[in-house]
């Protein structure tokens, strides 16, 4: 039987929840004289935050575990999580992956599903607000088994729909730089570069930042480690990956990413949140490649022989069913051209739904959380439009959010409530 304290404690924890009927049920399991003694009144998930003179946090209780999210009064601190074990009532540290919310006064949750809990972030623009604290999605559950501890993760809420990335594989030496630059150089507001990391060198021409992320071996394992990568691979002899941030920040400027990996990559990215279209480039003989990686002079002998030795490997991996949406020969460089930008017209006719919605302007005023169904969680603006006579209330619709960590969660639905 819990103390009195106890149990005042823990229903308020409970109750934040949003889970105030099973809180309910619960403390009259626990404690039958003091089941109806804490009344819930009607559900609003601000009013329930602990705030304290130094601290604001958030409690979220799923199965047997309260998530606890905090924040101190310092606004350059970022949000700590912690996670109690009712049954052993001891507390755990989680491993924290993603990139954080950046730091703001003050937020409010609500539990979305039993994997994860919206945070709206106070004070700032909706369109900036919206996170997910992912604990125990697919995502969360292979890290955690990977790395043998308790691990929760970030994911950004973007809302609409961008447009799928392309993933280009194929052969060095194959001719994917050049179709990659020729669709860039055309098309440069509606394709972006996915920037990659690499522990190799810098070419004569290439540039830090445009090209690659030229990096230490030893700072991309730390941040591989921190999950900070959707990918990564050691591909003729050096490491290189594609960081989360690389795809989503060209996807948040609106554009179409573009991603130059070798197969290994593609692989990971296939079995990873991020939906993207998958295209290999095949040489149109395995004599023309290697007279295409001699001409370009930018290897040593060793290193050629190396890229034709994996070549023959990536070839043989083209074919791999699920893997690739669809093979480009490139034999003649314009006829190769065209038929990628058909390809990805294919793709074009995307319209996003929240269109009206943006152009309203809405998504620049701040709100916070305010109640939740199972189908649409309601946000409530932080001015004054009810004193004004007008609700100004939003609607996330819950059934159609997409992607999730690492990286973003894409496809909100957003309306205002009339
Ligand atoms: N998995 C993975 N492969 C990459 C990444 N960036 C580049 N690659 C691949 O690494 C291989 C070597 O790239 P690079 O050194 O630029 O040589 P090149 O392909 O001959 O121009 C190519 O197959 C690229 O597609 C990445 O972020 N992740
Ligand atoms: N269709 C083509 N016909 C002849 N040469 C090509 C063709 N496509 C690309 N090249 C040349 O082949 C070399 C390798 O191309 P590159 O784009 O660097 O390949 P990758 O990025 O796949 O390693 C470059 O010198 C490029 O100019």
């Amino acid at each position: 039987m819990l103390e009195k304290h106890e149990i005042k404690e823990w229903f308020r924890h409970t109750y934040i929840t949003c889970l105030e009927e099973q809180a309910q049920r619960d403390l009259r399991r626990l404690c039958p004289d003091h089941g109806a003694f804490y009344e819930a009144p009607e559900f609003r998930v601000e009013s329930v935050a602990l705030e304290s003179k130094d601290c604001l946090q958030n409690a979220i209780d799923i199965g047997d575990k309260t998530y606890v999210i905090s924040r101190s009064d310092d606004p350059k601190s970022s949000i700590t999580i912690k996670i109690l074990d009712k049954l052993t009532r001891t507390w755990v540290v989680p491993t924290v992956l993603g990139a954080p919310p950046n730091p703001t006064s003050s937020h409010s949750v609500v539990l979305v599903n039993n994997e994860k809990i919206l945070i709206i972030e106070k004070g700032v623009p909706l369109k900036d607000s919206i996170w997910f604290l992912e604990v125990d999605t697919p995502f969360v559950k292979q890290q955690s088994k990977i790395k043998g501890t308790v691990v929760v993760a970030w994911s950004k809420g973007v809302i609409g729909e961008g447009q799928k990335p392309v993933v280009i594989s194929g052969p060095s030496g194959v001719g994917k730089g050049t179709l990659i630059a020729k669709l860039m150089k055309e098309y440069p507001s509606k394709f972006g570069f996915s920037v990659s990391h690499t522990t190799r060198a810098p070419r004569e021409k290439e540039i830090d930042g445009v090209h690659y992320h030229f990096t230490e071996r030893s700072k991309i394992e730390e941040e591989i480690s921190e999950g900070k990568f959707l990918e990564f691979a050691h591909v003729h002899g050096n490491v290189y990956g594609t960081s989360i941030e690389a795809v989503e920040s060209v996807t948040d400027e609106g554009k179409r990413c573009i991603l130059d990996i070798d197969v290994q990559g593609a692989r990971s990215v296939r079995a990873s949140s991020l939906e993207a279209i998958f295209i290999f480039v095949c040489p149109p003989s395995f004599e023309e490649l290697e007279k295409r990686l001699r001409a370009r002079g930018t290897e040593t002998e060793e290193q050629i022989q190396k890229r034709l030795r994996n070549a023959r490997a990536e070839l043989d991996q083209s074919n791999s069913p699920g893997l690739f949406d669809h093979l480009l020969v490139n034999d003649d460089l314009e006829a190769c051209y065209e038929n990628l930008k058909k390809l990805l017209s294919l793709y074009d006719d995307h319209e996003d739904s929240n269109d009206s919605f943006i152009k309203d302007g809405k998504e620049t005023a701040c709100y916070s959380i305010l109640s939740k169904t199972n189908s649409e969680i309601l946000l409530q603006s932080e001015t004054n439009e009810a004193e004004k006579g007008t609700t100004n209330l939003l609607s996330l619709d819950l059934s159609s959010l997409s992607g999730g960590a690492p990286g973003r969660t894409r496809g909100l639905k957003i309306s205002p409530v009339n």
